[in-house]
Order: structure tokens, then sequence, then C-alpha cells
């Protein structure tokens, strides 16, 4: 048991709304479990729960740990607190209630990759984001929202984006679904309140009429105020529910005996107090791609040996980086490194659209039961792929190649029609004949064993495209031992003898992979988005960002920064803010690097 600060004792001792602040690692979670097991133990009714809400399901595994490591909170009481996401509990309150505001009775969900292919004919009308007018960017928005809502009314399937608007309409309206609710939670704990955004300060404010909240928050942490988080959120809180304000301020206990807190406070200032922080590590490469990522995993094989030889169980090492491409360019060199360095195993939080969407392509072959409609189907799958894998912004490429596709289709199934040949140059040439050996294969009823032999037979095929679903696929590990889609696969062949519904299983695995809970955190190497890191915790963390490439002496490209560009823009508050909730991720060291001639401008001084 910690010994507590008496900050965090004043939130155990006194009752009703709350708002507990604190910088990185104050101990806000750790206090609020403690009051939640508290609270379980003096006022709840037996059939009363306590629900902690957060954004993230990692966030969730982290406070299910934090949770589980109490060993001063008993298996009742922590029975009774119930760690859920705000994705996860919207889609409870919806799925029963739904039908308040005007949904079917019957509702599934649109998945973000299936999203993206349903919005991606309104999509395909527009320019870059970055190359729309306002005017643009409001009607294209306005134009989409207009498809979610069909596709939520007309064929009840409903996307996250509408979750919490349709919550706050709903829990406005229904003071019975909102005494539901209160009397099944009395209190409820809100996590990283300061990123919370307008719709869902509405279902707060609905909830807070009936159930006692405490929110934690710390206002440099605001990360996501392009989701509609609103630096006066707080204000908002305080004003509906004049809460008890408590303040951990500069506590650091996640980084006890570094000075990591200390120096991401200097960030959030640009002043450096001190010319080295105990724990905080620079280094710096060559600007060229070879270099760069030859001092990544130099690094990132040091601070593995080191976490190794720690002896410590389940260490974790997280290489953060500023972008979804750096993520992936990053796990691709540590896949493959470059020598004699063998890979380096990882996870990698890459964006999911495309991965799920070639898993399905590969559990649309393990079916291999096949009839006239087969070839279409897979086609089908194959531009659902184009369309999706570029979630919220399909390139032109993707679209174009998926309207290809299915021209080329046409024209197949029509020479069929009519039993003439198929053309010889047809983009489906190489296509079908991976289908066909696909097809031919001969399975053994071991879904790994399967899995990876189709993803061979993509990957060594004739196809690009193929060959791309077979690389995206990767990404994804739902294969792993106890998996739902593993479980669900080997049910299925143990039933039929084949897989006969490997396509349907792996959509709902998805699903379910979604709202799933009772992940462990993180550990291992992972390497994620510097976004993704937000209320999450590492024992070594490594910031890896871009460099400039030159022409000439000046630089004619900048991608992949800390700060777009790295260049110096007023007072840059969000990126700072982001590069310290970076920094502070770990408990032992952050390394940080960044290219030698063309240094973070977050690193320099104002004046140099
Ligand atoms: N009073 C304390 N004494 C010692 N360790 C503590 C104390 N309070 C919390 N801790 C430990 O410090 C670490 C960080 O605490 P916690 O996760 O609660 O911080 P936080 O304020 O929620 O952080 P963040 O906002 O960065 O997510 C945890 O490992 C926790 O066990």
């Amino acid at each position: 048991m910690v010994e507590l600060t008496d900050g965090q004792k004043e939130v155990l001792r006194v009752d009703g709304y709350q708002l507990v602040k604190g910088g990185p690692g104050s101990g806000k979670t750790t206090v609020s479990i403690l009051k939640a097991a508290k609270i379980a133990r003096e006022t709840l009714r037996p059939e009363q729960r306590i629900l902690f809400l957060s954004f993230a399901r990692a966030t969730v595994s982290r406070v299910l740990e934090a949770i589980d490591e109490e060993n001063h909170i008993t298996r009742e009481e922590k029975r009774r607190i119930e760690v859920d996401t705000y994705h996860a509990f919207f889609w409870r309150v919806l799925k029963t209630h739904g039908y308040l505001v005007g949904f079917p009775r019957r509702l599934t969900i649109l998945t973000p990759p299936n999203e993206a292919i349903a919005l991606s004919s309104v999509r395909s009308n527009y320019k870059k984001e970055s190359k729309l007018s306002a005017e643009e960017k409001a009607q294209k928005w306005e134009r989409e929202d207009a498809e979610r809502n069909r596709l939520a009314m007309e064929e009840g399937k409903i996307c996250f984006d509408l979750f919490a608007g349709r919550v706050g309409t709903l829990l406005h309206g229904s003071q019975k679904v909102r005494t539901l609710i209160s009397t099944m939670y009395p209190f409820i704990i809100l996590d990283e309140f300061q990123d919370t955004s307008a719709d869902q300060w509405r279902v707060v404010e609905a909830l807070g009429r009936g159930s006692t909240l405490i929110a934690l928050a710390d206002p440099e942490q605001r990360i996501f105020d392009f989701i509609g988080a609103d630096p006066e959120r707080l204000d908002h809180f305080k004003a509906a529910f004049k809460p008890s304000v408590h303040d951990l301020a500069g506590d650091n206990h996640r980084s006890k005996g570094t000075e990591i807190a200390l120096f991401g406070n200097d960030i959030l200032v640009g002043r450096f107090r001190q010319s080295n922080y105990q724990g905080i590590d620079f280094g710096v490469f060559e600007s060229n791609q070879n270099q760069a990522f030859a001092t990544l995993v130099t690094q990132v094989l040091q601070a593995r040996k080191r976490l190794i030889e720690s002896g410590k169980r389940d260490w974790s090492l997280a290489i953060l980086v500023p972008t979804k491409k750096m993520t992936r360019l990053v796990s691709d060199t540590l896949r493959e490194p470059f020598g004699t360095v063998p890979p380096i195993n990882h996870t990698a939080a890459v964006d999911m659209e495309g991965p799920i969407l070639a898993a399905e392509i590969i559990a649309f072959l393990l079916q291999q039961d096949r009839d006239e409609a087969s070839f279409d189907q897979f086609v089908e799958l194959l531009c659902g792929y184009f369309h999706g894998r570029g979630g919220a912004a399909p390139t032109k490429g993707d679209l174009e190649e998926a309207a290809r596709f299915r021209a080329a289709l046409t024209k197949w199934n029509e020479c069929l029609a009519t039993g003439r040949p198929t053309p010889a140059k047809s983009v489906l040439k190489a296509t079908g004949g991976i289908y066909g050996s696909a097809s031919a294969l001969a399975l053994a009823g071991d879904p790994d064993k399967d899995w990876v032999a189709v993803r061979a037979i993509l990957a060594a095929g004739g196809c690009s495209r193929l060959k791309d679903v077979a690389k995206e696929v990767r990404n994804v590990r739902l294969l792993e031992r106890g998996t739902q889609l593993r479980q669900g696969l080997v049910q299925d062949w143990r039933d039929f003898g084949r897989y006969r519904n490997a396509l349907a299983i792996t959509r709902q695995a998805f699903v379910q992979e979604h709202f799933a809970t009772a992940h462990k955190p993180e550990s291992g190497v992972v390497v994620m988005n510097m976004h993704k890191a937000k209320g999450k915790q590492f024992d070594e963390v490594i910031i890896f960002e871009g460099w400039p490439r030159r022409v000439r002496g000046e630089i004619v490209a900048n991608p992949d920064r800390i700060v777009g560009g790295n260049v110096r823009d007023g007072a840059m508050i969000q990126a700072r803010q982001n590069f310290r909730v970076s920094v502070t991720r770990a408990k032992i060291r952050t390394t940080i690097l960044t290219p030698k001639d063309d240094i973070c401008v977050l690193l320099r001084r104002a004046d140099g």
C-alpha cells in the first residue's frame, strides 16, 4: 500500500462532487480507485456499482491493473468498481434505449473500417482535408453526417461518431433512463476529464443530475483539442456541479528519483533550468533514413538490454513518434532491421482500418466453399479494402483502384456469360490466379497455420494489391492464444470440418475486440503515435522524430516532426503539452532522438 499524500487523503475524506487536478503521475488515478473502494465499502447498496469511465481501452487496462495491485481492496469491492470506456458505456445505453431517439430496435455497430467504406463515396468528391476551404470542409462534414444518420436511422448501423451526441439527447430527454443509470451507478468517476468533447460534456451534465461525479483532470495534458476538447471544460464542471477542488499539483510518483517530471514542466514553459536532467537522455542523428533508423535501432537494443537485465517481469519500452506514417516506418524497420540485426519483436499501434479489412480478405479465402458468386464477393472485399484502408482520408489512388477492379469484374463476367475467354490483360488475371491457389490449398484445421498459409499465397503471388494485403494483415495480432478470433475459427472447424463462417467470425471478433477491457497493458517494445500515449506508463520511453530533407543546404521538406515543419510558431502550446505528455510516460528514463542539423525547436532556448 502506498503512503498517500495529504492531498490524496483529502480526496478520500471529502464527500460529494469532486474535481481532482494534478500533473502527470501525481496519483489521480490511484486515489480515485481507493476512493471508489471506500464508497463501495461504506455507501453503496448491494446491487449498486461505481462506474469509472475512460477514453481508451489501454487506460482501462492500466486502471484495472492498478485495482488488482491494491491488495487493500477486497475482492467484493473490486467487483463493484466497473471500469469502462465511454464508447462501450454509450453503446450499452443505445442498445437498450436507442429507440427513444428514433433508432430501429435492432442495432449493429458500424466499425471504423466499414464506416470508412460507407463514407468513401461522399469523401471521394473532395480534395485532401488540408486543401479544403472552411466552406468545403463544412459541406463535406454535413454530407458525411447525413450519411451516418441515414445508415443509423434506416439500417440500424451506428458508427462511433454518433454515440455521444445521441446518448446526450437521449439522457436529456428521458428522466426515466437517467434515473435507471443513476440508481445503478450513484457514483461516476471521469478519467482524463480535460479531454471531454462537447457531446460528451452533454452526457456528463445529464449523468450528474442523479449521480455524484468525480472528475480527474490535468488541464495541461489536454491533447484532444482537434476533436472538440475545450480549455474551459473544467470551468463548466465547476459551474454546473460546484465540486470540491483538489490539486495534487506537482507530486510525481511515476518517476520518483528522476527529474523527468521537472523536465516535462520546463518543456511546457520553454525555459530549461538545468543543462542535465536525471532520467532524460538526448541523442542526435544524421538527417537521412539509414542513419536515423540505425540510431533508433541501437537505442532500442540498448534500452531493451537494460530492461531485460533489470530482471523486471512485464517490462515495457515505448517508442513514441509524431505521426502515423512514422509509426509504420519504425514498425517496418524493427521487423526487418538492417545488416545482421535480427527482427525486434514489438507491437505497433497503427490505424487498424487497413489491417482489419485485409483480415477479412484472408478470412474469406479460408472459407473455401465456393459458388459462382464467390469470386465477385472476393473482388468486392478487395474493393472494400481500397475504400476503407485510408480511414477518414481515402486516397484518390485507392478509390480509382477500386473503380478499376469493379469495371474489370463486369467485363470478366460478361466474357464468362457469353463463353468467351477472359481478357488476357485484365487486372483480375493475377488476382484470379491467387484466388484459385488459395481455394485449392489443403487446410489443416489449425487456424494459425492455415491463416499464415493463405497469407503466404498472397505474399508470393503476382498481384501487387494482394501483396499489400498480406503485408497489412501482419499488423493484426488476433490470432494469439486465447483470442476470440482463434477460438471462433477452431470451433468452426470442429463443427463443420472446414471454416464455414470465417468471415463472420472475423468481423465479430473485431467488434468484440473494440470493447474488450480485459487486456493487459502493453509490455515489451511498443511503437505508437505520441497522441496515443496519453494515460499510459512505461518503464522507458524513446521519442523519435523525423528529419529535414535538404537540397543544396536548403530545407525542402521537414515531415514527421514534433512541431510541424520544426518551425517556431507563437507559443506552440499544443505541441508543448503533447511533448510533455510523451516525456512523462516513463518511470525510469526517457531518451529523446532528434536530427543533429535541425534540433527540435522545443529543445532550444527561446533565443537560439
Ligand atoms: N502516494 C503515492 N506514493 C507512491 N506512489 C504512488 C502514490 N500515488 C500514486 N503512486 C504511483 O505513481 C504512479 C502514477 O500514479 P497515477 O497513475 O495514479 O497518476 P496520474 O495522476 O493518474 O497520472 P497521469 O495523469 O499521468 O495518467 C503509479 O504507478 C502509482 O502506483
